[in-house]
């Protein structure tokens, strides 16, 4: 089979550039075209060198719709406003788009659901292997144990993250509040702030740092009566989420439109 054909959007970025990188190392990719936001300064930039690596040829675009037509797919880690033109442009050329942008409003989630009826979309908080399989831990465990345990996620990330909480700690407050059989938009307190009041019993509770340079830490933890049980994933590297991403895109292909999540590339679904 020829090789994948994927456009980077989001190239001068930080995952931009790291999934620039790995593109060029593995087998069954080419870049096919990398975009930028219209006025950005790595427009007309050469991607190769924008990531750190020889010259590739392959100049950075803001206009991604003449590439798209000749693309397999978009890898896109950008901004939601941004994700959902992308997703509306995949669903017009029938492609596959791998989406990582995080911070999205319902409206956007239902844009970007619209837009899978025509396109192969894999959209996921958390692109890691390691994440998914803790997702998958915390839903089994938080099945077994009933309101007695409070259940409070904490994430730290880099001081140029914009949204919060991190897509991560949504998606493990997600299958946590499955595997309690809970609606999590109705039992999660994501902002305590002066005199709260006693935490409401079942809810599950975010809380948020941010600092430095870390790539991102989530913490999930379950309180009961004298006992606590802590799983946590800390990313060491953007490498691992560009290396999911990836896999979701190759995964993806030939496959029927739809929205699917990391758990169905992974084969995580089930648990
Ligand atoms: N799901 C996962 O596994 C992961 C998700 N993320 C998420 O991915 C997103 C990006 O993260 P990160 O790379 O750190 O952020 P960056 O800010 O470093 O990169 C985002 C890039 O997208 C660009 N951009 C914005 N709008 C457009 C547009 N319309 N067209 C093309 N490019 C555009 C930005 O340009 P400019 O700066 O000029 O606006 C910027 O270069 C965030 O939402 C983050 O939370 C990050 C890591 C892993
Ligand atoms: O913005 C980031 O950096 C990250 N964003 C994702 C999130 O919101 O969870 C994934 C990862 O933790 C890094």
């Amino acid at each position: 089979m020829a090789d994948m054909r994927l456009v980077v959007t989001g190239a001068g970025g930080r995952m931009g550039q790291t999934l620039i990188r790995l593109i060029a190392e593995t087998p069954g990719m080419t870049l096919a075209g990398a975009v930028e936001r219209a006025g950005a300064a790595a427009v007309g930039a050469d991607a190769g060198r924008l990531a750190g690596l020889d010259a590739n040829g392959v100049v950075v675009t803001d206009d991604p719709l003449a590439l798209l037509t000749t693309a397999d797919g978009i890898v896109d880690f950008t901004a939601p406003a941004a994700s959902v033109e992308f997703a509306a442009l995949a669903a017009q050329m029938r492609i596959v788009h791998v989406i990582g942008t995080t911070g999205m409003s319902a409206e956007d989630e239902a844009r970007v659901k619209a837009a899978a009826r025509h396109a192969v979309i894999v959209k996921s908080g958390n692109m890691s292997l390691g994440v998914n399989l803790l997702a998958a831990v915390v839903k089994r465990i938080a099945r077994t144990l009933d309101e007695d345990f409070d259940i409070e996620i904490l994430e730290m990330h880099h001081n140029r993250k914009v949204d919060a909480p991190s897509g991560t700690a949504l998606l493990l407050g997600r299958a946590a509040a499955a595997g309690r059989g809970i609606d999590l938009d109705a039992r999660s307190e994501r902002v305590r702030d002066g005199h709260t009041g006693a935490r409401g019993r079942g809810d599950i509770g975010f809380a948020t740092l941010r600092g430095g340079t870390v790539v991102g830490d989530h913490t999930v933890i379950f309180a009961g009566d004298g006992e606590r049980i802590e799983i946590s994933h800390r990313a060491e590297s953007r490498a691992l989420f560009a290396k999911g991403a990836l896999r979701a895109a190759l995964w993806g292909r030939g496959r029927k439109p739809g929205l699917y999540g990391m758990a169905d590339v992974l084969g995580l679904s089930d648990l």
